[in-house]
């Protein structure tokens, strides 16, 4: 049987090997930060030296100076960690020494004097990936710092007889450990901020006024040799109510390894999407004038002209509304030649009674919809194509003055709605998600080659993408 964490998870996530190494690309800046973001506490200690007695020492005002970073490498163990090597971090720390001889409780001090360490360290940083309370924890304890030099520079180096000798070794000692213990407790911090920094930035990018998705984690990420996999709720939360779970039919093998990053939807999401924007009264819409117009004098209709006019009797589109919307939530079913939508619409079309005055209703309609729409994201721009429209006219009433009888009526608005009508609506959807993604910030990301992918059940969307320079600044910006 599939883990828990699959059957749980209507959105699906995966990173395969190449992305890890395009944002491993970052992690030298992120370290960067962990190290100047660093406390360094001060450090003081006693040492009994031969023929001096017992000298007390203080480092303080740690602080780091220069920082090279050589090279990163990442490696994914399967079910295990995702393996960091940080080689060659040239930094360079200064700060105050204090030193003196300790008689009884009496320290005397003798000299203070700035001091500057150079030093050479490789990191090794073995991050888990583990969940609570469906959110990523990044555990990253498992972190080594290796030192290849650490060179201490007294003041002009003055006096780097006995003095330097001395404390070379007592302050490599100590300062190797509160090096390994603040750099490892802040990369800790950083990646953690950063984890948390992700989930609230998906979660506000799956969230439009009222409507949102719960994109908790159901259980850890999985980590494989080529790709890292996270599992989501994927519960769509309208006005905080949130959407019942049903099963999902996620597997591992619905997924491949030929693209960076995959997002994978089962098709209860954009059903609940759907009834959410449908009690969210986002499924109407009005049409007037010129768009009226091209409704009404589509080619199609070249030689039922006489019947438009009966039906406007001499009125302008201007003056004339229809109002669309549908009666019920879609019905969204994902197949491999698209997404089928069957909806249930109406439409009432008001004209002014005289040909002037206020509008009155001259036509309501009630029509069952299906179409097959294919999807395309191209230029920063959601493309939706639709195919031959099936349509079923349920229910027609017309105001008295049109005489026309209801076959030819029916035939007349049959064609407005699968030649225009329909194109119409999809274009809508066309423009208000391309806004709304444009909204979000989607054109910030440099995506390459997004393909969009139906499934019998499920929706992938997947895609190459270039470093997004602009959340890691962000990021670096807004946490720290
Ligand atoms: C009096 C006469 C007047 C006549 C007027 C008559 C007019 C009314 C006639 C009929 C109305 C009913 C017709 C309804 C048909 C409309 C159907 C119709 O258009 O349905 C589409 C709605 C959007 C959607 C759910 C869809 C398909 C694909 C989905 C998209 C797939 C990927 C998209 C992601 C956001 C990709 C993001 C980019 C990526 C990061 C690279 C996603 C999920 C957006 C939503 C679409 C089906």
């Amino acid at each position: 049987a599939e883990p828990s964490s699959y059957s749980d998870a209507s959105v699906v996530f995966r990173m395969t090997k190449p992305a890890v190494l395009v944002l491993n690309e970052k992690t030298a800046h992120v370290i960067q930060t962990a190290f100047q973001h660093a406390d360094y506490p001060d450090i003081k200690g006693e040492k009994s030296v031969r023929f001096l007695g017992k000298i007390a020492y203080g480092l303080k005002n740690i602080h780091i100076g220069e920082l090279t970073i050589e090279n990163t490498t990442v490696d994914l163990k399967e079910d295990d960690t995702i393996d960091i090597g940080i080689q060659n971090v040239s930094a360079s720390f200064q700060g105050t020494l204090s030193y003196g001889y300790v008689g009884g409780w009496l320290v005397k001090l003798i000299h203070s004097i700035d001091f500057e360490i150079e030093s050479s360290i490789d990191l090794q940083i073995n991050v888990k990936l583990l969940s609570d309370d469906g959110r990523v924890i990044v555990d990253t304890s498992d972190c080594y710092l290796t030192f290849h030099k650490l060179t201490l520079h007294l003041q002009g180096d003055k006096d780097p007889g006995w003095l330097k000798q001395l404390f070379t070794n007592f302050i490599s000692f100590t300062l190797k450990l509160v090096l390994k213990n603040q750099v490892c407790k802040e990369i800790n911090y950083i990646s953690q901020l950063l984890a948390d920094y992700v989930h609230e930035t998906s979660a506000n990018f799956l969230k439009d006024g009222d409507i949102g998705v719960d994109i908790s984690v159901t259980a850890s990420p999985a980590i494989k040799a080529n790709y890292i996999e996270s599992h989501h709720k994927g519960l769509v939360v309208y006005q905080n109510h949130s959407g019942i779970f049903h099963d999902s039919a996620f597997t591992p093998s619905l997924l491949t390894d030929s693209k960076m990053v995959y997002f994978w939807f089962s098709g209860q999401v954009l059903n609940s999407v759907a009834l959410a924007a449908f009690l969210d009264k986002r499924l109407e819409l009005t049409l007037s004038g010129e768009k009226l117009k091209e409704m009404f004098e589509i080619e199609e209709l070249k030689t039922q002209q006489e019947i438009v006019q009966k039906i406007f009797r001499g009125a302008s589109y201007n003056d004339s509304l229809a109002k669309v919307w549908s009666l019920d939530p879609p019905q969204i079913i994902l197949q491999p030649e698209g997404t089928i939508v069957k909806s249930s619409v109406a439409v009432e079309l008001s004209v002014p009674l005289q040909g002037e005055g206020p509008p009155s209703v001259a036509l309501y309609f009630e029509k069952e919809v299906t179409v097959t729409v294919q999807a395309s994201y191209m230029q920063k721009n959601l493309y939706l194509h639709h195919s031959e429209a099936m349509i079923e006219i349920k229910k027609l009433k017309r105001a008295a003055h049109i005489a026309v009888n209801d076959e030819t009526l029916k035939h007349i608005l049959e064609k407005i709605v699968s030649v225009a009508g329909i194109r119409e609506v999809v274009s809508r959807f066309e423009r208000n998600i391309s806004s709304l993604l444009s909204s979000k910030g989607l054109d910030h990301f440099d995506i390459i080659d997004p393909e969009i992918v139906t499934k019998k059940g499920h929706l992938i969307l997947q895609m190459d993408f270039g470093f997004p320079h602009h959340l890691l600044v962000e990021f670096l910006k807004t946490t720290l």
